[in-house]
């Protein structure tokens, strides 16, 4: 029988924790046995075989769901239930990661989702507007035990005598905000606050930008809207797809588990560097080089150098032709390559312009030479007999071969391969830019991508386009093969076909008398049973159904225009602070972004309390963040730690000494937490070998894992993270690397949950004067 539910308010602490517990014992049992339940048709599902093309497709289709809904169930294990609601006039509601229910379809459910409208006021409800909500309560768990209960009485006198009005579920908030970090994000879904509820619920349509200092929790709120957009649209959005773009593989594995955890695993999450298809682009360049790949003075460059590829001759060129030296001058070539221009078509599409073009004005010149009357009248040859030379023309290799070096079909990666690294072809194609900036565009032949190189493959891929006749041609000669195949295939299933059958009265249907060839090729044509984000990484012109940006102040023109081209609903939510910007390229207003996609019509929501750093820490970096614009308002706090920031100069000579030391006490002081070491670019190698040394399983590098208790990185890569404890090393030489030096310091000192040091060998920069 379920226990009943709601336990009156008034009965005793061990009393209340009784009964719930034994709720949350229902909750779990259902949970196990729905669990068994899909388990068991999986089960049954994986050991049917056969059947027709349509039951293959269709139990396909359920073993997936199943192997879904399973993998959801042991989701959302942890945490399952974590909040109750009572009400003034209404029976108690529990919220929880996912809806149950004690039967299926049974309109009163044992658990709700909180996604579902019926669990908002658990986020909303306030003592001021209550909603109709008499008490909130946050259940607090390890494994399937309830651990503690923190109750809200939403009463105007109880909330003016204690409580703080401006969050919600203060107890269990500071819990959360107060616990050790781990390397990896977690959820927020027991904790979300007013002003990020209404982000994380507002409609699919439309650009939102949603505008926060650090520590406002825009990339918690990132993830739990794309959460609750599946829920609430998830027929359109799992056909679809939704993408999510961050700032690098470091901190996609850092955000990685948040929304499994709410039990959703159908989406994209990616770097700029992969979202060209066939590239994973990771090299590391200069913050210069970058910047400048970024600027849409690129679009020109791009252009010219997929034109630079439209060649003709200096006089003419000659190939043999059906025995004889065909001619074929510049002017032929001029006026092919000006009609196929014309066209405005991308360069591979328009080919077929220049080819015929080209082969109509040589097959006039054949019939010239070879049709001319001897007696002065009209050409001898026939519409017909043209037509012949034009086929003929168009099929000779010769021929064919040099129209191609002259008009070739080119792929993105081709053309900024030789453009990136040919200097004379770079020169023609830019001569606008500096000789300095096409020195810093520069780079070997075969060096890797870089995520700036990305946005520019999109742009050839544009310009370059698939001659869809050809693919059309080679999907055509595939197939002609398959069937070709299965012809073969069925032959010999009727030529093994034993004797003894054409003996028998009764009629036995072989192979092919249920199947022709084509049919039999249909059947085992692959099912394709990837989801939509699987299938979206492998599409260059996917178009999602929204797209989330994180830490979107970095990115380029050039990378904004990709990601419109893959959402062109303008469907999108943005996250950022232009405060916070170190790429060269990356913007520091967001009407420069989107004014030229959406015009006015976007909209700017902003997060203002910021829930990672202490109000001691964050004192010090409201100084950092007036120096890089006074303008700039810093996020509130919403806690102190009782823990004051500190600086300590060392001698130079000792920085890698001291360094490790201060490693070592912070380690000590931050128990199981994690303590990030923040440096300059150029000294993270020197250091990063000293503290390995040291402090052996320390993470260093270009992907450092952040599981580790120590992490030792640049500014760069700690974008968007978080450490117990964070030590700034030589905070002058932060400054002075990058133009946007006071922003990576501003990232920089904004790092911590808890504790905030920093060590330098030169005077303190001005900005932390209030350290010294
Ligand atoms: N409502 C909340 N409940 C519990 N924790 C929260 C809440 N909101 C934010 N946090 C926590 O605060 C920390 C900062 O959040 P998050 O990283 O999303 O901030 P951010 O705005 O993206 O910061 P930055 O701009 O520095 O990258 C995270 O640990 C997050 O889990």
């Amino acid at each position: 029988m379920l226990p009943q539910r709601g336990v009156a308010l008034s009965s005793s602490a061990a009393a209340d924790l009784e009964a719930e517990q034994a709720y949350l014992t229902t909750l779990y049992n259902r949970l196990d046995g729905l669990r068994e339940q899909a388990d068991n048709r999986l089960r049954a599902i994986l050991l049917e075989a056969g059947g027709t093309p349509q039951g293959r497709a269709q139990r396909e289709a359920t073993r997936s769901h199943y192997a879904e809904q399973l993998a959801q169930m042991n989701a959302v294990e942890n945490g399952l239930c974590f909040g109750r609601l009572d009400f003034t006039a209404d029976e108690p509601r529990y919220i929880g990661r996912i809806g149950l229910s004690a039967e299926e379809h049974d309109r009163d459910p044992l658990l709700v989702d909180w996604r579902a409208p019926a669990s908002r006021s658990f986020y909303l409800a306030t003592a001021v507007s209550p909603d109709g909500v008499k008490r909130r309560r946050h259940l607090r768990t390890k494994g399937r035990r309830l651990t503690a209960i923190d109750d809200e009485v939403l009463d105007l006198e109880a909330g003016r005598s204690g409580g703080r009005e401006d969050v919600t579920g203060e107890a269990a908030l500071l819990s959360a905000l107060t616990a050790n970090r781990t390397g990896r994000m977690r959820d927020i879904v027991e904790t979300i606050q007013s002003e990020q509820d209404e982000v994380i619920r507002a409609g699919l349509p439309g650009v939102m930008v949603v505008q926060g200092g650090p520590g406002t929790g825009k990339t918690a709120v990132a993830l739990h809207r794309a959460a609750y957009l599946l829920y609430t649209y998830r027929g359109q959005l799992t056909k679809q797809g939704v993408l999510i773009l961050g700032p690098n593989p470091t901190f996609l594995r850092y955000i990685s588990q948040v929304l499994p955890s709410l039990a959703e695993t159908g989406v994209l999450l990616a770097t700029l560097g992969d979202m060209f298809p066939g590239v994973r682009a990771r090299a590391v360049e200069s913050p210069a080089t970058s910047a400048l790949k970024g600027r849409t003075a690129m679009l020109d460059v791009l252009a010219n150098a997929v034109a630079d590829w439209q060649t003709v001759p200096d006089a003419y060129v000659e190939v043999d032709h059906d025995g004889y030296p065909l001619r074929i001058e510049r002017a032929v070539l001029e006026d092919a390559r000006a009609a196929a221009r014309r066209t405005a078509r991308p360069h591979n599409v328009a080919r077929s312009v220049f080819v015929t073009e080209a082969i109509h004005a040589l097959s006039l010149q054949i019939a010239e030479r070879i049709g001319a009357d001897p007696l002065g009248g009209e050409n001898l040859l026939s519409e017909a007999d043209l037509a012949e030379t034009r086929r003929e023309l168009r099929e000779d290799i010769d021929v064919q071969q040099t129209l191609f070096d002259f008009w070739p079909v080119l792929t993105p990666r081709r053309v900024l391969r030789e453009l990136l690294s040919d200097p004379v072809r770079l020169e023609a194609a830019a001569p606008e830019l500096s000789a300095a900036d096409r020195a810093l565009l520069r780079r070997d032949h075969d060096a890797r991508w870089s995520p700036a190189d990305v946005p520019l493959l999109d742009e050839l891929a544009e310009l370059l386009g698939v001659d869809d006749t050809l693919k059309a041609r080679q999907v055509a000669q595939e197939r002609r093969e398959a069937i070709e195949y299965a012809e073969g295939v069925l032959e010999i299933v009727e030529g093994s076909r034993s004797l003894d059958f054409e003996d028998q009265e009764e009629e036995i249907l072989s192979a092919t008398d249920v199947v022709d060839a084509s049919a039999f090729v249909e059947r085992h044509e692959v099912l394709d049973t990837r989801t939509a984000a699987e299938r979206a990484a492998a599409d260059r012109t996917w178009a999602f159904g929204h797209v989330i940006v994180d830490e979107a102040q970095e990115l380029s023109p050039m990378a904004w225009r990709l990601l419109m081209r893959r959402c062109p609903s303008r469907s999108m939510t943005v996250v950022g602070d232009v405060a916070q910007t170190s790429e060269l390229a990356g913007t520091t207003t967001w009407e420069q972004v989107f004014e030229p996609y959406v015009a006015q019509r976007w909209n700017l929501v902003e997060l203002t309390v910021n829930y990672r750093t202490p109000a001691e820490v964050m004192a010090v970096a409201a100084d950092v963040l007036a120096a890089v614009d006074p303008a700039l308002e810093p996020p509130r706090s919403v806690r102190t730690s009782g823990v004051e920031p500190w600086a300590l100069r060392v001698p130079a000579v000792a920085l890698p000494a001291e360094t490790i030391a201060a490693v070592r006490l912070e380690a000590a002081e931050a128990g199981e937490g994690r303590v990030g070491v923040l440096v300059p670019e150029s000294r993270q190698a020197d250091l990063g070998r000293a503290l390995v040394e040291a402090v052996p399983g320390a993470a260093v590098g270009e992907q450092p894992d952040l599981l580790n208790q120590v992490v030792l990185m640049t500014v760069r890569q700690a974008k968007g993270l978080e450490f117990d404890s964070v030590i700034v090393i030589e905070p002058d030489e932060i400054i002075a690397e990058s133009p946007r030096g006071l922003s990576d310091l501003y990232v920089a000192v904004t790092r911590a949950t808890r504790r905030l040091g920093v060590l330098h060998t030169a005077d303190l920069p001005k900005v932390l004067s209030a350290l010294a």
